[in-house]
């Protein structure tokens, strides 16, 4: 069931469309962000996060990335204000990572590509009753975005990059208690806010983004061991690297991009 899809020459992003023709809509993500065109918004309050902890539950491989879910059956972990109306529940965090080198981000800074991009997926659970109702919904989701650039080893990320083993093979899960994804946060929460889309198929265009603008710094050992990853089950002859599992910045089509900093 569902559509096949996945990041290789045959079925990557330019070949999405033909299954998923929102590819070719109006609010498409990822953008490239283009800071002298942002514009600075002063009514934009700062974002608010309440990361609960002990709500994450475990960790997966779902042959596109490597996922951490939370128990998001109340408020104790959301995302509020900001561009958002109201409170934004914690789903899911997961990554999209490059080969070797500077690429692999999914959102790039005047064409500034960084070595990976983390993902927290929020759902509005004051208008929705699910998740899976939210998704496909206008103002359904809020996702954050942080930039990983290589540099330091970064602390709170060894509880993930130490699980990943568990996870090697599309299909696999593991349990995976108590973390809280505040430690993956830089230390400033300045952020560009617009709206979009997922940037996986379905592509819903049901996104409002917020992309922090300070990236955190990973050691190029750490994000070695996420291409130990691979797209493919245990089963598969073929052994396929998870890495580039990006998608490139889709057109702008005249959205406003707004900064809550100068
Ligand atoms: C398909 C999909 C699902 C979820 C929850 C999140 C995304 S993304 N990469 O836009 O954050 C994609
Ligand atoms: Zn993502």
């Amino acid at each position: 069931t569902g559509h096949q899809w996945g990041y290789g020459e045959d079925d990557g992003p330019s070949a999405w469309s033909k299954d998923y023709p929102i590819a070719e809509g109006p609010r498409q993500s990822p953008i490239n962000i283009v800071p002298d065109e942002a514009v600075y918004d002063a009514n934009l309050p700062p974002i608010s996060l309440n990361y609960d902890n002990c709500t994450s539950i475990n960790i997966s491989n779902n042959g596109h990335s490597v996922v951490v879910e939370f128990d998001d059956a109340d408020d104790r972990s959301v995302i509020q204000g900001g561009p958002l109306n109201n409170a934004y529940r914690l789903k899911q965090f997961h990554f999209h990572w490059g080969g070797k080198g500077c690429h692999g981000s999914e959102h790039t800074v005047s064409g500034k590509t960084y070595t990976s991009e983390l993902h927290l997926v929020h759902w509005n659970a004051a208008r929705y009753g699910s998740f899976g109702e939210a998704v496909a919904a206008s103002d359904g989701l809020a996702v954050l975005g942080v930039f990983l650039e290589i540099g330091d080893e970064h602390r709170g990320l060894h509880k993930i990059t130490d699980a990943l083993y568990m996870v090697k093979f599309k299909g696999t899960v593991a349990d995976f208690r108590d973390f809280n994804p505040k430690c993956l946060l830089p230390r400033s929460l300045g952020y560009w806010t617009y709206p979009g889309s997922l940037t996986t198929p379905p592509l819903y265009e049901s996104v409002t983004w917020i992309v922090l603008a300070e990236p955190i710094e990973v050691s190029e050992k750490q994000m070695g061991k996420f291409r130990t990853l691979l797209f493919s089950g245990e089963e598969e002859e073929v052994r396929k690297r998870m890495e580039n599992n990006f998608r490139p910045p889709q057109p702008l089509n005249g959205r406003a991009v707004r900064s809550n900093f100068q």
